[in-house]
């Protein structure tokens, strides 16, 4: 396979309702989609899911662009491949920027599964025909305010929900979601929003019979997250902190994770994620498969992603309905009762709904 022609289009969908995290609230989502295209024609894409700004990592929508345009897509066009995997050696000469590498890395992925006649899944590994999802909410005006939403999700068949967390929104919120739901698996998220010194507050959780607490330490941090493990019963995930193969491995180590939130763009790619993957499979630690508010496209990998067999946990990939009035592909992304059913077509398994890609985009370029 040889890429001749890819096109970036910068996007922009407006969310059903606006995602609050402890960094800021999102209404719109603003991405680049790769479209690649090989000499024998055959179209795949990937999505980046940096953001418009540089509060998830350091990261955005433009330095991707930037970094595809000047670096990656000159090292890429035109290079016979045999395989996807080949994607990461060629990149090697580029430092970090993984979700930009990841972007395009997703559309080699689509081609490669396409040419040889198997789905996304398939071509990665992937057995499972579903997968088990769950719902992350931003945070919400008031505990009455989410605890509504819960409600509305768990009667939709969702069964695990994860909360996004910060300091002054912590241990009383989930102590009123959880005698609400006594039995529901609810997990938090805190985007590194606290450091040590809130350990008498992160103990308090240990309360609550969380699945896990995501991410409550620095974005960069693997130290302190083993301290924080030693006094806690709640097993920490690590979604910022994990960029690689290594780091997991780091990580796994120390003691800082039990848990591991696998995002393909912050990894990446595909390659690397499914390398973080197999190497948690060997050591006992479970993963799950974590969400970039992507459109159906990103969605397609992740499902495929998920349908690895240490995903034993309900990754954050649901239904495009919960996020968009219309999505991008065709059929969209349906979950029932907290399940989608991997799709078993060629490629990442859904159709583009090109009329629908042009109606969002902004601008975009070409590249040969
Ligand atoms: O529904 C999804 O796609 C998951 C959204 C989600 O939880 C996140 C998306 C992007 C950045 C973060 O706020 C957060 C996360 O940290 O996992
Ligand atoms: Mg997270």
């Amino acid at each position: 396979m040889k890429l001749t022609e890819i096109t970036i289009r910068h996007l922009q969908m407006k969310l059903k309702s606006p995602f609050a995290t402890s960094f800021g609230t999102l209404e719109n989502r603003d991405f680049l989609l790769l479209e690649a295209k090989d000499e024998s024609g055959t179209i795949g894409w990937g999505e980046s899911v940096a953001f418009r700004a540089p509060w998830y990592t350091e990261e955005t929508m433009m330095t991707n662009w930037h970094m595809l345009e000047d670096f990656l897509i000159p090292l890429l066009l035109n290079k016979e491949l045999q395989h996807p995997d080949e994607v990461r050696d060629t990149f090697s000469p580029i430092r970090k920027n993984n979700m930009a590498k990841s972007a395009i890395e997703g559309a080699v992925w689509d081609i490669y599964a396409q040419q040889t006649n198997q789905s996304l899944a398939a071509a990665l590994g992937g057995k499972s025909e579903q997968i088990e999802v769950g719902i992350s909410i931003g945070i919400q005006p008031t505990t009455d305010d989410l605890i509504q939403l819960v409600h509305g999700y768990v009667k939709e068949g969702y069964k695990r929900m994860k909360v996004k967390i910060k300091p002054g929104k912590d241990v009383e919120v989930i102590r009123a979601l959880r005698e609400h739901f006594p039995d529901l698996p609810i997990m938090a998220d805190a985007n590194s929003a606290y450091s040590l010194k809130d350990l008498d507050t992160l103990k308090q959780l240990d309360e609550f019979n969380l699945m896990m607490i995501e991410q409550p330490l620095a974005s960069d941090d693997i130290i302190d997250h083993a301290k924080l493990q030693k006094e806690l019963e709640t097993p920490i995930c690590l979604d910022e902190s994990i960029n690689s193969l290594e780091d997991a491995r780091k990580a796994v180590e120390l003691g800082s994770t039990k848990v591991i939130n696998v995002k393909i763009g912050r990894v990446g790619g595909l390659s690397e994620a499914k390398k973080i993957h197999d190497y948690c499979a060997e050591k006992g630690i479970s993963v799950w498969c974590g969400g970039m508010l992507e459109s159906g496209i990103g969605r397609a990998h992740n499902i495929a992603l998920t349908s690895l067999p240490n995903f034993t946990l309900p990754g954050d990939t649901s239904g495009s309905d919960r996020y968009w009035e219309k999505d991008i592909i065709a059929p969209e992304v349906i979950a029932n009762n907290g399940y989608i059913t991997v799709p078993k077509k060629a490629g990442i398994g859904y159709e583009i709904d090109r009329e629908a890609v042009d109606a969002f985009t902004f601008s975009k370029k070409h590249y040969r």
